[in-house]
Parts: C-alpha cells; structure tokens; sequence
C-alpha cells in the first residue's frame, strides 16, 4: 500500500480559482488588493519564492508591490521600505521575506509592521493573538498545513500530532494553531533538544516535519497509517531536499510531498490573508 498524497499544488491552484473571485466582488464595490514584499539581498531561494508569489497575484488579480534591497542594505534602508508599506493605502499586505541577510535586526524589521497588514502573521502582536487564541491573521505555512488535511479529510480533532522543528514560522506556530479548540488535537513539539525523537514520530497519527534536516524521517519512524507532511526546505548539491525520506511512502496514509505538498499551500495562504484582510476592512 502506498500513500494517498496531499496534493498541494491542486488545492491550491483551487483555493486561487476561489480568491479571485472574492478579489473581483471587492473590486466592484471600490476596495482593491495589493500585496507588497519586502526582499533584501540576492539569495537564489528567495528570489524564486518571491517570484512565484508576484506570479499568484497576478493571477488572482492582486496588484503587487514590489521592493528589492540589495544584500548590503542598512536596517534603516530596510525599516524606511516597511514604513513606506505600512503608509501606502494601495498595499492591504506586505510580507518581509525571512531569512533577512546577516547582519540586520529581523525581529526589529518584523515589530515596524502595521499589524493590520501583517500578511504573514509574524508581528508580535498577531502571534500574542494566536496565544491568546484570538481572531488575527495566521502565519502561512501552519495556516497552509491545517487546511490541507481539512480538505483531504485527514482526521485532526483528537489526534496525536508530532510536529518536528520549533521555528516561528512554522513549528511553534503550529502547535498553537493546532490545539485551539477547533482543531483540538494533541501536538508534541519535538526540537534539536528531543531525546528520543523516533519515540515521539512512531506513537504520531499525523508527522509533521519541519526540522530542515534532509532524510531525517524514516520509514521506520512512521505509525502505519499515520499521515506525514514534509515542510522541510533544504538544499543538497543545489537541489531541494526534504525532511522526509521516500520510503515513509509504503507505510504512512498520507503523505504531503516536497515539493508539491505545503509549499504551494503556503503561498495560498498568503493570498488569503491579505483578501481576508481587504475583506474585514470592507466590513468595518
Ligand atoms: N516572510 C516569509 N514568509 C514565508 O512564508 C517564507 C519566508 N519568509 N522565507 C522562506 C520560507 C519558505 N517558503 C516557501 C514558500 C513556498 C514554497 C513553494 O511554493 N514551493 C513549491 C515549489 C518548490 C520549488 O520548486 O522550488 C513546492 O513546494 O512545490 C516553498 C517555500 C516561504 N517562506
């Protein structure tokens, strides 16, 4: 028996047919959406990342903005860009793509955006909002993460959920996402520090894996049955590697592939917060 896959890329392209109906009805009653980014230096990877989002907005109709810094450009420089965003009533959203180059304050940059245009869910103010479990937007990737297994029937309520990996971005904010009482599932949050990591992954009904460490999951890690999803990005020889190695396939339920499974998810989700947000201003 092999996996069923978690087909990211198909959910999202749907979840965009969606959006861009929604971008199209705010239009005509006089709100526009526009989704800025914010990159700074010339990493290949975030080049590509960034393309690819400009490439979403124009498909589902979301104007874009647009700055790129070059790798030696001042916290000033960088924070000057985020005020302009935060000033500029044509952009409803903004992301600053992470890693920012050694050197300058990330968690500084990240504290400068306007809340209400925070399409990644990083201010400190919306993640106090996610512990508090109050309405606010979520960060992409765990957002991405839990509307894949809602759409592929994937059981969370009460489920046993090992995420590896204790990053912002995506295992920490996972965790808190996934044990609000509507996802209400168990989550064990597993990191470099985990004693016994295989001990944690086997007893899981769903895998996620979020560690950046190539091929660290093994098939022999894996409940029978129990879905893993592979939402780590790392590069071996220049080419993409996941956390997830390919022989999980012949004993998971599920798999989320890498590519193919949360990436695409990821910037989905993005889209979605900024017409949800154009959205709750049009409401207001
Ligand atoms: N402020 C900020 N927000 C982010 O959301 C953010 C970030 N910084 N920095 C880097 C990570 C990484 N990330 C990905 C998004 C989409 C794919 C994606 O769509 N991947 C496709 C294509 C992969 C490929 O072919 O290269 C796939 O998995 O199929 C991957 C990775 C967002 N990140």
């Amino acid at each position: 028996m092999t996996a069923q896959l978690l087909d990211g890329k198909a959910t999202a392209a749907e979840i965009r047919t969606d959006l861009k109906g929604r971008v199209e009805a705010l239009r005509e009653r006089g709100v526009g959406v526009g989704l800025g980014t914010v990159l700074v230096g010339d990493d290949p990877g975030s080049h590509a990342y960034v393309n690819m989002k400009h490439r979403d907005c124009a498909e589902v109709g979301i104007e874009s903005l647009r700055y790129d810094l070059p790798a030696d450009a001042s916290q000033d420089e960088v924070e000057r860009a985020v005020a302009e965003l935060n000033g500029n009533p044509a952009c409803t959203g903004y992301i600053v793509q992470l890693p920012l180059p050694k050197g300058l304050d990330e968690q500084r940059v990240l504290e400068r955006i306007d809340p209400a245009k925070d399409a990644d869910g990083l201010h400190p103010t919306n993640l106090g909002r996610l512990v508090l479990m109050q309405p606010g937007p979520l960060p992409c990737t765990p957002k991405g993460i839990v509307e894949l297994l809602r759409r592929f029937d994937v059981p969370v309520a009460g489920a046993e959920v090992t995420v590896v990996g204790r990053g912002i971005t995506v295992g920490r904010s996972l965790g808190l996402l996934l044990t609000r009482r509507t996802e209400n599932a168990t989550v064990t949050l597993c990191h470099t520090g985990t004693r016994n990591l295989a001990a944690h992954t086997r007893k899981a009904d769903i895998v996620v894996a979020a560690a950046g460490v190539p091929g660290l999951i093994t098939a022999g890690m894996v409940k029978p049955g129990a879905a893993v999803l592979d939402v780590g990005v790392s590069r071996v020889d220049g080419k993409l590697a996941g956390d997830v190695a390919a022989d999980v396939r012949e004993v998971a339920g599920w798999v989320a592939p890498n590519p193919g499974g949360v990436g695409p998810m990821t910037r989905a989700m993005l889209l979605a917060n900024v017409v949800e947000a154009a959205e709750a201003s049009a409401r207001a």
